[in-house]
């Protein structure tokens, strides 16, 4: 069995069966991105149970039993309820001697137009230059079929997997997993009852180097609607005589920040936590280099001057970004419009020790403050959704050990240790509902543009990640045993 062979006998021959089936693996993430599943709008919502319902499929070909659970119903702002996509549950043959590992991803995505400026159609999965383009290659869809493909690579070469396998993938995950938490909530005795380890990989490195992430940001979303007259009206005739919703919205979403990217709102800043000597040290040794991100991201400086200083204003302090206006003009061409409603979208990224719901008073109050001074007759209604939790783990967990071979094995060097300015938005519930060890094991390279134009996953880091994958379930399965 494995347990008794040294670690290359094991990964050789699954290393040389991916490389082997490589073009395979390519061709399938090309199926997958083909599927517009972008769970942020309703109507494509067919298309996420689509891509659920082929993940589903897959498992079960590779002997899995499968559960599309029900995840319950989203309240619209009209009243009408809709169903929410299901989840797909999947679990392999249990065999009580073995660790059990729970692999969490999602399959959704953000949304994407050929007009934000990506080069090629972002729903065919094209090759340029190593890299694999298009929406949800490393974000992330292309981490979720790595593990699929470490599964099915042990199984192809007749290797017994050395764990118990676990699969957890949603259709919600980039608009705040809605319905999740309580699933959770229902399946603690069940589900997860037997699951000793949970992995995510659902973000990228942060330099060339490959890395563990433990921790994520946590983010609460807000809409600022301002209401105004009953049609939208000409500014030559009207421009002057009425206060303008534009106008209360752009004051109110610049009394949010300055120009250092400090939070204003009263009180949110004083729950984060105090930086450690400890802490501080971890970030020492992580490669990241200033110039070459500037130039890769198009920004002359950056907020904070050092590489520390830039680290922790991702990873350890709030920040708030402002996404868009809808009901504005936006379009090319001068239209000379006062739009008659608008309704700003900004988020806030929280940190140990912020609570979303805190944050979402803080906010609230701020706004109404600050457009009540303004004695506007406009309407302002401001609301929240995703309210997801900072999520940290211990990473002295025995789980980050496994983590640290399997890299050592696959890529020859020792992984840094890295949070994320991101958010999972049900990393914590995993950590506080199940009580079981939480980590995230990336794949992506620090340079994949998640949520950007032209995102990518490059083949070098697709098909890497799928050994590194497969080399964990061996690392975990040779960690000693509980006494
Ligand atoms: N890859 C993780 C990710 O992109 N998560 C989203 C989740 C989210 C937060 N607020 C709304 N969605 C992210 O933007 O961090
Ligand atoms: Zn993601
Ligand atoms: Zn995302």
């Amino acid at each position: 069995t494995s347990s008794s062979s040294p670690s290359s006998t094991v990964l050789q021959p699954l290393f040389q069966y991916i490389d082997e089936h490589q073009d395979e693996f390519v061709q399938r993430l090309g199926e997958w991105v083909a599927v517009k599943s972008d769970s942020s709008d309703r109507a494509l919502w067919g298309e996420v149970q689509t891509l659920l319902n082929m993940t589903a499929d897959r498992l079960r070909e590779m002997g899995a039993q499968v559960e599309l659970a029900d995840t319950g119903t989203q309240q619209l702002s009209s009243g009408e309820s809709v169903s929410l996509p299901p989840v797909v549950l999947a679990q392999f043959e249990r065999d009580p001697n073995k660790p059990t590992l729970c692999f969490y991803g999602h399959v959704d995505v953000q949304p994407a137009k050929m007009e934000d400026g990506w080069i090629a159609d972002p729903y065919n999965l094209t090759e340029r230059d190593g890299n694999l383009y298009g929406r949800g290659a490393t974000d992330n869809k292309g981490p979720v079929l790595a593990w699929l493909h470490a599964v099915e690579t042990y199984r192809a070469t007749k290797q017994e997997v050395p764990v118990n396998l676990k699969f957890i993938i949603e259709g919600m995950e980039e608009v705040g997993s809605d319905g999740l938490d309580e699933l959770i909530r229902l399946r603690n005795e069940s589900f997860f009852s037997d699951v000793d380890y949970i992995v995510i990989s659902d973000n990228v490195w942060v330099s060339r180097r490959p890395a563990l992430t433990y921790g994520t940001r946590g983010s609460s979303y807000f809409f600022v609607e301002v209401e105004g007259p009953k049609i939208d009206l000409h500014s030559g005739v009207f421009g002057g005589s009425i206060q303008e919703p534009m106008t209360d919205l752009i004051a109110l979403l610049g009394s949010l920040l300055d120009h250092t990217g400090k939070v204003l709102v009263p009180g949110l800043n004083e729950a984060v936590a105090p930086l450690t000597e400890e802490e501080r040290k971890l970030y020492e040794d992580i490669h990241y280099d200033l110039e070459e991100m500037k130039k890769e991201i198009g920004v002359k400086h950056f907020l904070q001057d050092n590489k520390e200083g830039i680290l922790m204003a991702r990873w350890r302090y709030p920040s708030l970004s402002i996404h868009g206006i809808e009901g504005a003009f936006s379009d090319p061409g001068s239209k000379t419009v006062i739009p008659r409603r608008v309704i700003g979208k900004f988020s806030v990224r929280q940190v140990p020790n912020m609570e979303p719901a805190v944050v979402e008073r803080q906010v609230k109050q701020h706004l109404q403050e600050v457009f009540a001074r303004h004695k506007s007759p406009n309407i302002l209604t401001v609301s929240s959704s995703v309210g997801a939790k900072p999520w940290v783990a211990d990473p002295r967990d025995p789980q980050y050990i496994a983590g640290r071979k399997a890299v050592k094995a696959v890529f020859g060097v020792e992984p840094e240790l890295i949070r994320e300015g991101s958010t999972i938005p049900i990393a914590a519930n995993f950590q506080e509902v199940t009580g079981k060890s939480v980590m995230m094991l990336p794949i992506g390279g620090h340079d994949d543009g998640e949520h950007s134009q032209n995102e990518k996953i490059s083949r070098y880091n697709y098909i890497q990640g799928t050994k590194l994958f497969a080399a964990f379930f061996h690392e975990l399965s040779q960690l000693p045993k509980d006494p």
